[in-house]
C-alpha cells in the first residue's frame, strides 16, 4: 500500500490550515524543518509544527534538516509529530542513536534519512535497531522543486532489498522531484513512501495529483 505525503515546503505559509486541507485525501503531512546549517535553507521550527497539530489529525512525519537533532527531539515530541527523520550525518552515530533512542522513549516513531551521497549499506546497523522509516533524498535537501536524481534508484532498491530483510515493518520513503512518472520509479525500486511538494500544491486541484501519485 503507497502512502503520499505533501510536503507543506511548496505549500503556502500564509494560510497553513486552509493547505493543509486541500491535501487531507493524502496520507500523511511531510513537514521539512531547516535550520540554515546543515542545509542552506531555513524553513519551519517547533511552535508551526505545535500549530499544525492543533489543526489537524494527520499523521505528521517531520523531516528535521538541522545539525545534532538530538538536541530537538523532546521539543518536537512535545509538538505532536508522529515520526521524527535524523539525517545520517548529521551527527556521529552515537549521538544519532541517543536520538532515535530518545524517540522511542517519548513514543514517536524514528526515521533516519540519507543525502544523496550516503551508502545504502549506512541503513544496516539502525535496521537492527528496528527504525520505522528509512528516508532517501532524490535531491540535495533544502529546496522543493529540484529534479529527481535517477541515479538514486539503485540505492534505493539496495535498501529495500536490506529492510524486506532485516525489517520488514519498516516504510522506505523516497523524497526530492516526485511526480506521476518519478513516483513510478520510485515505487518499482522499492518505495511505499512518496513526499511530494511541488507537483501537488502547484497542482491546480492537489487532490487529483495526489490521486495521480497513487497511479
Ligand atoms: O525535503 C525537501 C527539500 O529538502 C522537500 O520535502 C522536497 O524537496 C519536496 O519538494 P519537491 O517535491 O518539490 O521536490
Amino acid at each position: 500500500m503507497i502512502k503520499i505525503a505533501p510536503s507543506i515546503l511548496s505549500a503556502d505559509f500564509c494560510n497553513l490550515e486552509r493547505e493543509i486541507r486541500r491535501v487531507d485525501s493524502a496520507d500523511w503531512l511531510h513537514v521539512d524543518v531547516m535550520d540554515g546549517m546543515f542545509v542552506p535553507n531555513i524553513s519551519i521550527g517547533v511552535p508551526v509544527v505545535s500549530s499544525i497539530r492543533r489543526h489537524t489529525e494527520m499523521f505528521l512525519d517531520v523531516h528535521l534538516m538541522v545539525e545534532k537533532p538530538g538536541r530537538y527531539v523532546d521539543a518536537f515530541a512535545d509538538a505532536g509529530a508522529d515520526l521524527l527523520s535524523v539525517h545520517l550525518e548529521a551527527d556521529m552515530p552515537l549521538r544519532i542513536r541517543e536520538a532515535l533512542r530518545r524517540m522511542e522513549e517519548r513514543g514517536v516513531k524514528r526515521g533516519i534519512v540519507l543525502r544523496p551521497i550516503t551508502s545504502a549499506e549506512a541503513v544496516l546497523p539502525y535496521l537492527e535497531l528496528g527504525v520505522e522509516l528509512v528516508l532517501v533524498m532524490t535531491v540535495e535537501p533544502g529546496f522543493g522543486g529540484q529534479k529527481f536524481m535517477a541515479d538514486q534508484l539503485p540505492k534505493l532498491e539496495a535498501i529495500r532489498r536490506y529492510i524486506d530483510r532485516y525489517q520488514p515493518d519498516c516504510n522506505l520513503e523516497v523524497d526530492g522531484g516526485i511526480d506521476p512518472d518519478t513516483a513510478r520509479q520510485a515505487v518499482s525500486a522499492g518505495a511505499n513512501v512518496l513526499v511530494a511538494g511541488s507537483s501537488v500544491y502547484g497542482a491546480p486541484d492537489p487532490a487529483v495529483a495526489i490521486a495521480a501519485l497513487r497511479g
